[in-house]
């Protein structure tokens, strides 16, 4: 998955770059697809399920029935993660145990818009239920430093190994700063932000994009208290926040359920955070709670 997700990075780029953006509406404006999303969907469903045709994958994007595209698929392995040793616990687990969650392109509405660094590939790996692996690939990181800077990065990490290719860092602790979405605000979303009384709040695009953003401490919390969500959208990000020591449930406190028959939207909303999660779960109003639920 670490590869993959890579290669499903330079085709978020290449199409682009190809300034042919291929705007569908699924579900009104503000929920599109595009050319990006359904190359690299497919880069990642058919290089996966070719490797492991036992595994379960489940994608955001509806299959196409155009012809696979070979030179999307990459059958390469990352050597930094073979290196790796699988944790105890999983080393038994059978390929018809694993149920991978893929959102090809997290963050479309800022792809279309131009705000790159907002946009993710995630790959999740779930087994019994619970995500213990995932994959960050965020293809336009470093984008504003300059032509010299290496475009991209790609994060992983497995519950019980660490993660990798990403640094927990402490946010300011004279502050409280909360991240949400831009482009899903609602009624909601506003009055669960305004019951956290933060100094600051990012509203930027993407659900991988926010866990990094608490991952890396320029975050306290993730608040989303509304559905919109789905298991693609929190498998990954929730694995890496997991493996390095944080916490992402529901607005109730509930851990997301990832087997291959849940439902797919996150009814009741995200949040995640490092520290004082139940601080957060406290202040959520009554109201919020009574209309986000599980
Ligand atoms: N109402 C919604 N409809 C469709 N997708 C949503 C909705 N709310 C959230 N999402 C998905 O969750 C991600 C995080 O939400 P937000 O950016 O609003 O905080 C979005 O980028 C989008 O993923 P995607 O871009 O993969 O379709
Ligand atoms: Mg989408
Ligand atoms: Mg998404
Ligand atoms: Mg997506």
């Amino acid at each position: 998955s670490v590869s993959v997700a890579e290669k499903a990075g330079t085709i978020v780029r290449d199409v682009f770059n190809s300034g042919e953006l291929g705007v569908v509406e699924k579900g009104g404006k503000n929920d599109l697809q595009t050319q990006a999303d359904r190359s690299a969907q497919e880069c990642i469903v058919q290089s996966l399920s070719r490797q492991f045709p036992k595994v379960t994958i489940i994608g955001e994007e509806e299959p196409t029935d155009e012809v696979v595209d070979e030179s999307h698929l990459e059958t390469g392995l990352s050597e930094e993660v073979l290196k790796a040793v699988c944790p105890q616990d999983l080393q038994a687990v059978k390929d018809e145990d694993v149920v991978v969650w893929v959102d090809p392109l997290d963050g479309t509405k800022e792809y279309t818009e131009g705000f790159l660094d907002h946009v993710t590939v995630l790959i999740g790996v779930a087994v019994n239920g619970k995500a213990v692996a995932g994959v960050i690939n965020q293809p336009y990181y470093n984008y504003k430093a300059g032509p010299g800077a290496t475009l991209g990065r790609t994060m992983w990490g497995i519950v019980g190994l660490g993660a990798f290719g990403v640094e927990r860092l402490v946010p300011p602790a004279d502050k409280r700063i909360v991240t949400t979405t831009r482009s899903h605000s609602n009624k909601l979303v506003t009055e669960s932000i305004e019951a956290m009384q933060p100094d600051e709040v990012l509203r930027v695009g993407g659900a991988g994009h926010k866990v990094l953003l608490v991952i890396e401490g320029k975050a306290h919390a993730y608040v989303f208290a509304t559905p919109g969500c789905k298991k693609w959208d929190t498998c990954a990000p929730e694995a890496i926040l997991h493996a390095l020591g944080g916490k992402l449930t529901d607005i109730h406190g509930n851990a997301l359920q990832y087997h291959r028959d849940v439902k797919h939207p996150n009814t009741g909303g995200v949040l995640a955070t490092y520290s004082d999660h139940d601080w957060y779960l406290g202040r959520m109003p009554e109201s919020v709670k009574a209309a986000v639920k599980p």
